[in-house]
C-alpha cells in the first residue's frame, strides 16, 4: 500500500511541487482514501482521485484600484474552481497577503470533500486575493471589492459557482461584491452567500461555522460519555469562527480561557464570559482592534504577544485562526496538560506531526473538513432560501445545522471506526467525502 500511496504523492508533487499546503491536503487524503479505493473494485483503476486533484478550473486575474491618496495599487485575483460533480462550485473568497495558489488549492481541495458531507448538492472552489484588508478604509475596501467583482463576474452564477467569506472577507466585503454582481448582471439572483438579511441572507449564517464546531466536538465527546460543561476551553483567532464558537462554548456550560490574533493571544483566567465576548465582537467586527485591546477593558487579563495559546491547559482546544497554527509540539503540550478532545474551526490548522501525536494519544480529534462544515452547509441552506424566496426562522435554521453536524458525525464514524473502537475522523470524514463526489464523477464519464 506504502508504495502505491508514494507513487502518487510522487505524481502529484512532479505537477505541484511548489505548492506545500495543497500537497499537505493532498496526502492526508491520500493516505486515507487510497487503501479504499484499492478494496473497491468500482474505483479502482480509474484514475478518480488523481482526476480530484487536478482542479477543473483555475483563474487568475489583475485587480486594479485607487487608493484613498489617489494611488494605483495593483493585486492578484484567484477563483479555483476544483470539482462540480455534485453541484455548482462553492467556498469562500479569502483576503490575505499570504494568499497563494498552494493556499487556495488545498482549500479548494477540502472544500470538495467538505461540501461533500455535508450532503448538499455542491460542489468545491475557493478564491481570495493577495489584497490585505488590514489598516483600509470602508472605501478602499469598496474600491476593491468593485474592482475584484468587475472580473470575477464572468465566472460565477447561482448555478455555476457560489461564492462567499474566509479569512479577511465578512460582512462587509460581500455587500460591496454583490452591490457590484448585481450591477453587472442586471439580477438580482443567490450569487454569494454570507449576504444580509434584508437583502436574501440566512439567519445563523454568521454563527454557523463558530456554532458548527462545537456541536461537532459535543457529538465527539458525546461517545466518551462527556460535554462540555465545566470544561477548559482554549481558542484560538478572534475572527467569525472563532467568536461564535466562543459563544456557543460559553452557552453549553463551558470557559474559554483564551482568543489570539496574529500578533499574539490573551488568556483570562476567569474565563471570557457572554459580556466580555461581546465586547470582543466589538473590538473586532466595528472598531477592526487588535486582541490585545481586551486588556484595556479587563486588566486582570494576561497578553502574550507573538504567540498561540495552546501552552494554557485546557480540556478542549479549538483552533479557529488558520492553517497550520497548531504544531507537533503543541500537540505534545496539549496532551502533557491533559487536552482530551480537538476540534478544528479553521480549515487544515493542525499539522501532519500534530494530527499524529493526537490520535496516537487516542484523543478525541476532528479535522475541520467535518468540523467547521457547518458555515458551507448554511451556505446551502442559504441558496435553497434564495431558491425558494423564502426565510426559515432561526431556529428552523438552528435545528438544520444541528442535524447536518449529527449526519457529518454519523458518517465519520461509519467510514473511521477502527476496530478498537477508536474513531478516527480524519479516515471517516475523508472517505465519507470522497465516496459521494467519485459516484457522481464515475456516474458522468471521463469530463
Ligand atoms: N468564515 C467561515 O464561514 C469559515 C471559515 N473557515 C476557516 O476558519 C478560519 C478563520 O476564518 P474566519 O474566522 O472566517 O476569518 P476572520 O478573518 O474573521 O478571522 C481570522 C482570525 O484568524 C487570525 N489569523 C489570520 N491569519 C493568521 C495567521 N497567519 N496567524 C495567526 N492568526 C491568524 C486573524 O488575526 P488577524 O486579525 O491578526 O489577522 C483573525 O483573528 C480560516 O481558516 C477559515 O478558512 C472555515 C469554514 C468556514
Ligand atoms: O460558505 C461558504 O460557501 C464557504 C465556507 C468556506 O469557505 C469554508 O468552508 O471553508
Amino acid at each position: 500500500m506504502k508504495s502505491i500511496i508514494n507513487e502518487f504523492l510522487g505524481l502529484v508533487k512532479q505537477r505541484n511541487g511548489n505548492e506545500p499546503e495543497f500537497l499537505q491536503a493532498v496526502e492526508e487524503v491520500a493516505e486515507t482514501v487510497l487503501p479504499y479505493i484499492v478494496k473497491h473494485d468500482i474505483y479502482y483503476g480509474k484514475n478518480i482521485l488523481l482526476r480530484m486533484v487536478e482542479p477543473e478550473r483555475v483563474i487568475t486575474f489583475r485587480v486594479c484600484w485607487v487608493d484613498d491618496s489617489g494611488e494605483i495599487q495593483v493585486n492578484r485575483g484567484y477563483r479555483i474552481q476544483m470539482n462540480s460533480a455534485i453541484g455548482p462550485y462553492k467556498g469562500g473568497l479569502r483576503f490575505h497577503p499570504t494568499v497563494n495558489m498552494s493556499i487556495l488549492k488545498f482549500l479548494a481541495f477540502e472544500q470538495v470533500f467538505k461540501n461533500s458531507l455535508t450532503t448538499l448538492p455542491m460542489g468545491g472552489g475557493k478564491g481570495g486575493s493577495d489584497f490585505d484588508p488590514k489598516g483600509k478604509s470602508d472605501n478602499e475596501i469598496m474600491r476593491f471589492c468593485h474592482a475584484f467583482m468587475g472580473e470575477l463576474f464572468r465566472h460565477i452564477g447561482h448555478n455555476t459557482d457560489v461564492p462567499a467569506g474566509d479569512i479577511g472577507v465578512g460582512a462587509r466585503e460581500i455587500g460591496f461584491l454583490f452591490g457590484m454582481y448585481k450591477k453587472i448582471s442586471n439580477g438580482f439572483t443567490g450569487v454569494l452567500t454570507g449576504k444580509g438579511m434584508s437583502w436574501g441572507g440566512s439567519l445563523i449564517r454568521p454563527e454557523a461555522t463558530g456554532y458548527g464546531t462545537v456541536y461537532f466536538a459535543d457529538s465527539m465527546l458525546e461517545t466518551r460519555n462527556d460535554s462540555f460543561e465545566g470544561k477548559k476551553v482554549v481558542v484560538s483567532g478572534s475572527g467569525n469562527v472563532a467568536q461564535y464558537a466562543a459563544e456557543k462554548v460559553i452557552q453549553l456550560g463551558g470557559k474559554v480561557l483564551t482568543l489570539s490574533d496574529s500578533s499574539g493571544y490573551i488568556y483570562d483566567k476567569e474565563g471570557i464570559d457572554s459580556e466580555k465576548l461581546k465586547f470582543v465582537m466589538e473590538l473586532k467586527n466595528e472598531k477592526r482592534g487588535r486582541i490585545h485591546e481586551y486588556l484595556n477593558e479587563y486588566p486582570n487579563s494576561k497578553y502574550v504577544k507573538g504567540k498561540t495559546p495552546w501552552e494554557i491547559p485546557c480540556d478542549i482546544a479549538l483552533p479557529c485562526a488558520t492553517q497550520n497554527e497548531l504544531n507537533e509540539d503543541d500537540a505534545k503540550t496539549l496532551l502533557n496538560n491533559g487536552c482530551i478532545c480537538v476540534s478544528e474551526g479553521a480549515n487544515m490548522p493542525s499539522t501532519k506531526g500534530a494530527i499524529d501525536a493526537f490520535h496516537k494519544a487516542r484523543i478525541l480529534f476532528a479535522p475541520g473538513k467535518a468540523s467547521n462544515a457547518g458555515g458551507v452547509a448554511t451556505s446551502g441552506l442559504e441558496m435553497t432560501q434564495n431558491s425558494l424566496r423564502f426565510n426559515w426562522t432561526r431556529e428552523e435554521v438552528d435545528l438544520k445545522l444541528k442535524e447536518i453536524m449529527a449526519n457529518i458525525h454519523d458518517s465519520c464514524i461509519e467510514y473511521g471506526k477502527e476496530e478498537d473502537g477508536y474513531i478516527d475522523y480524519v479516515k471517516g470524514a475523508n472517505i465519507a467525502g470522497f465516496v459521494k463526489v467519485a459516484d457522481a464523477m464515475l456516474a458522468q464519464g471521463v469530463v
